[in-house]
């Protein structure tokens, strides 16, 4: 343990806001795979992340077989027509013409699931708040989510999908909680604009309709 911090100076400081631009959910994927141990440096990384309690409640699970891949995509294939169902006119055209995730592409693909009831931390914190458990999964894969960034690896958020199935499929502990599915490996697509934006679905809104001062 240390108590004397690194310099954090302005131009880290402006690379800091380069890299959360320029981080986007990505969805077209080259398929070349990363060289051995980079996910598991970048989930080292993850690994860091604040937690209530310091339970760490994040279980992180590496999809490499074939066959629980195809569950995936049948999950999502079917998810995803259900989603489509739910629009109507353009909205439906504009839709079915989004790519939401890089399932055929990625490389490497991890599910992460909130244990619900870890020994660590013995229950800090999250008398009031169990929520704050899965809190602290989604701000692990945050974490993940820019520190692959930094290396130029693209990481995709795949929520489209019947989480009981994908816990069937992955065969974890029954209580665990799905939270995300993860599409990792190189963009094939750099932008500093969200692709939802892109493609004319939504844009962004100003901070202002976020922020109230009570
Ligand atoms: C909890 C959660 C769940 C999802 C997402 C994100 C988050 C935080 N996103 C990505 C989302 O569409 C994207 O973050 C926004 O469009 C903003 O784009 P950038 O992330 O800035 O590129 C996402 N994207 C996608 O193509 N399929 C999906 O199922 C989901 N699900």
């Amino acid at each position: 343990m240390t108590e004397t911090p690194p310099d954090f100076d302005d131009a880290f400081r402006a690379k800091l806001d380069d890299l959360i631009v320029w981080r986007r959910d990505v969805r077209h994927f080259r398929t070349d795979p990363l060289p051995d141990g980079v996910l598991e440096n970048l989930l080292a990384v993850a690994d860091k992340a604040p937690s209530v309690g310091l339970s760490q409640p994040w279980r992180f699970v590496l999809v490499d077989s074939a066959e629980a891949r195809a569950a995936i995509r049948e999950n999502f294939a079917q998810a995803n027509a259900e989603a489509l169902d739910g629009y109507d006119s353009e909205k439906a055209a504009l839709y079915a013409r989004l790519k939401l995730q890089g399932l055929d592409q990625a490389p490497h693909q991890l599910a992460v699931f909130c244990d619900p009831d870890p020994d660590q931390g013995s229950g800090l914190g999250r008398r009031t708040m169990p929520e704050t458990l899965d809190y602290s999964v989604v701000g692990a894969i945050q974490i993940l989510w820019l520190a692959a960034r930094a290396e130029g690896i693209g990481l995709g958020w795949l929520s489209i999908l019947d989480p009981e199935q994908v816990c069937a499929a992955l065969d974890v502990p029954p209580e665990w909680r799905f939270v995300a599915y993860l599409c990792i490996g190189y963009p094939s697509v750099d932008s500093d604009t969200p692709e939802l934006e892109r493609v004319g679905w939504e844009n962004r809104s100003p901070l202002s309709d976020r922020l109230l001062t009570r």
